[in-house]
């Protein structure tokens, strides 16, 4: 009898078949005829709902890819080389990949970030149908609980854009009923070995596939990936993993993760989230820019005098000063969400919207930039603030955080890339903590029009009257274009105008959120939106030298009253590069 190799178990047997493990591959009898070969990319399982339509790149979305983990880890490419892929396929019957399941475990199901979005991005997904026939989500973490327990505390949490809708506690109930929970340490194969046990129980022999989400603090990444890869893998189906930030701290912490979770997984089972890339607007930036004759043609040095990414929030890191403390604004935000967006923004266009040739284009623009220097950059931390008979606290006043704390929870920096397109464009970046408003923006500032006609009826400051692009994150989605027009009448006023396209005025249906989207991709096997090692690499490349200074030199952030502003530093920084903020007024 002919054998195949599948790359997907640890040591787990399908008693429906013989097969013969070999370490995480098992030996699957080929039985031609009942069996059919199953192609890198097949045409995917059908879940309730026709994933094809909200396929997040255009294209009809992959399959439940069952070469998932054939490259990249070195357990993997012990057994399996490139070149004998074609022949390691798996075979697997028509009936059991109509009859296949789907299991996702949310490690870390009794803390913040789960009970905050992930259960109630899966309930979304359950509740609009995209969710396959036979799913079930477990909770894994250590705190004893039981199953109703668990089901008790996602309902209370469960509050998500579904709430109004129409039988939403029927659906919720049904959604509850499929939700398990299972007790255990994060380093104990033998308890993860008894997850496998419960999931095997459900999965009752059909082609399960396996989602753990990593919704834990990043020490115990890889001892999970470990004990989950070892022990919990799908022996038949994929096995993929999402994990959360931050990766690591440095380039070097980063690549050491790296290198760790792929002892365990092959790069193409790992699905690092960076959730900003789920969200509206970030996913219309490509449309907007690609689709639009208008746009490509204007988006280069040429026409675009500066880029602004921005991010604020007005609330500290108030619970969250432990994690906070030994990251800092520019780790938490900046290296991650602020630089996606802008290698989406400055990118090529890339060969197609395949999740590689995306990520090939990110690679590339990130490598090019130019290295971050300290005189680009400004820090700032939040200091006690009373307004209104109310008091803030500031940053140190947080139990967790130690009162000579020199982290930033503010900071600006000007980027450069090196490039044909881009040279000498500042890309300034904004992203700060307890400030006066919440919002998160990309601000395209266009040059003077030459030899303005106009120029007369703008006044002194030529700069007011330039066009500026905004793609207004949040809230409140929007793109808007300021543009001059006259104002109308007899005389010959000029006016500042917006061209609004406000998504709540235009698409009235609620806006799914980012971890629905990302969810969905990940059980999809759609890639584009989560981050590759290299792009990972090179966003730590880029902010590391910085970070080192910073840390050596102790620099001593700018103190800023929470609900401000943010330290007049940023002012400064923008005026240097000849650009001032667009965010300078509430109304801009
Ligand atoms: N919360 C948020 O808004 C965001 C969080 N993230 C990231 O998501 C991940 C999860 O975040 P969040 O839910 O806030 O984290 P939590 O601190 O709430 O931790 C999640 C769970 O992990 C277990 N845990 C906590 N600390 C430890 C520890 N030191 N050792 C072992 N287990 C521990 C706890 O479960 P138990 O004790 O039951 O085992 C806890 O319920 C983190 O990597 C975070 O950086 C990313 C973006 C936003
Ligand atoms: O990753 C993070 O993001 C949140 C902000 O996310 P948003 O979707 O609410 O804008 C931020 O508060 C947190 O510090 C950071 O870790």
């Amino acid at each position: 009898m002919a054998t195949h190799l599948s790359p997907y178990s640890s040591t787990k047997f399908s008693s429906s078949h013989e097969i013969k493990a070999v370490s995480r591959f098992v030996v699957l009898p080929r039985k031609i005829g009942s069996l059919t070969r199953v192609p890198q990319y097949h045409p995917r399982i059908r879940t309730r709902k026709q994933f094809q339509l909200k396929s997040t790149n255009g294209h009809p979305l992959n399959a439940v890819s069952l070469q998932d983990g054939l490259d990249g880890s070195p357990l993997a490419r012990e057994h399996v080389r490139p070149q004998d892929r074609e022949d390691s396929s798996v075979f697997v019957s028509e009936a059991e990949k109509l009859e296949s399941t789907l299991s996702i475990t949310v490690v870390g199901a009794s803390g913040d970030l789960a009970k905050k979005k992930i259960f109630p991005a899966l309930f979304a997904l359950y509740y609009e149908d995209f969710l396959p026939e036979d799913f079930r989500v477990f909770g894994y973490a250590r705190t004893e609980m039981t199953d109703e327990e668990l089901r008790n505390m996602i309902s209370k949490t469960l509050t998500c854009r579904i709430d109004q809708r129409e039988n939403c506690e029927d659906k919720m109930d049904q959604f509850l009923k499929r939700c398990y929970y299972h007790a255990g340490q994060y380093n104990s194969e033998e308890d993860f070995s008894k997850l496998d046990d419960k999931l095997n129980e459900k999965e009752v022999g059909k082609l399960s596939n396996r989602l753990f989400y990593l919704s834990i603090p990043p020490n115990i990444f890889v001892d999970v990936v470990r004990c989950a890869s070892l022990r919990a893998s799908s022996t038949k189906g994929w096995t993929r993993v999402i994990v959360e930030k931050p990766f690591g701290r440095d380039l070097e912490s980063s690549r050491q993760l790296t290198r760790c979770l792929k002892h365990y997984l092959a790069e193409d089972q790992i699905f690092r989230i960076d959730h900003y890339l789920g969200k509206e607007l970030v996913e219309n930036l490509s449309v907007l820019r690609f689709s639009n004759l208008v746009f490509e043609p204007l988006w280069s040095r040429n026409y675009i005098r500066s880029v602004q990414l921005i991010f604020s929030e007005d609330f500290g890191t108030e619970g969250r000063g432990g994690y906070f403390d030994n990251y800092g604004i520019i780790r938490d935000i900046m290296q991650n969400h602020l630089l996606q967006i802008l290698a989406l923004f400055a990118m090529e266009t890339p060969v197609s919207l395949d999740a590689e040739d995306v990520r090939n284009e990110k690679v590339k623009v990130l490598r090019s930039m130019k290295q971050l220097e300290l005189e680009n950059v400004i820090v700032g931390q939040y200091k006690g603030h009373s307004k209104g008979g109310k008091s803030f606290p500031g940053y140190t006043d947080d139990q967790t955080v130690p009162k000579d704390s020199l982290t930033p929870t503010f900071a600006a920096a000007a980027l450069f890339i090196n490039n044909s397109r881009w040279d000498g464009v500042p890309f300034l970046m904004k992203a700060g903590k307890a400030l006066h408003t919440r919002r998160a923006e990309v601000r395209v500032q266009f040059r003077h029009v030459p030899g303005n006609l106009y120029r007369r009826n703008f006044g002194t400051d030529l700069d007011k009257a330039t066009n500026e692009l905004v793609l207004r994150v949040q809230p409140d989605e929007a793109i808007y274009l300021k543009i001059n027009n006259k104002v109308p009448g007899l005389g010959m006023r000029l006016d500042r105008s917006e061209l609004n396209l406000l998504y709540r005025a235009r698409y009235p249906r609620e806006i799914p959120d980012a971890y629905e989207r990302l969810l969905l991709d990940a059980i999809e096997g759609e890639r584009r939106l989560f981050i590759r090692s290299d792009e990972l690499d090179a966003a730590w490349a880029l902010f590391t030298p910085l970070l080192e200074e910073l840390e050596e030199k102790k620099i001593v952030p700018e103190f800023y009253p929470y609900g401000s502003r943010g330290p007049v530093g940023a002012h400064y920084l923008a005026a240097k590069h000849n650009v001032r903020w667009g965010d300078l007024t509430d109304d801009s």
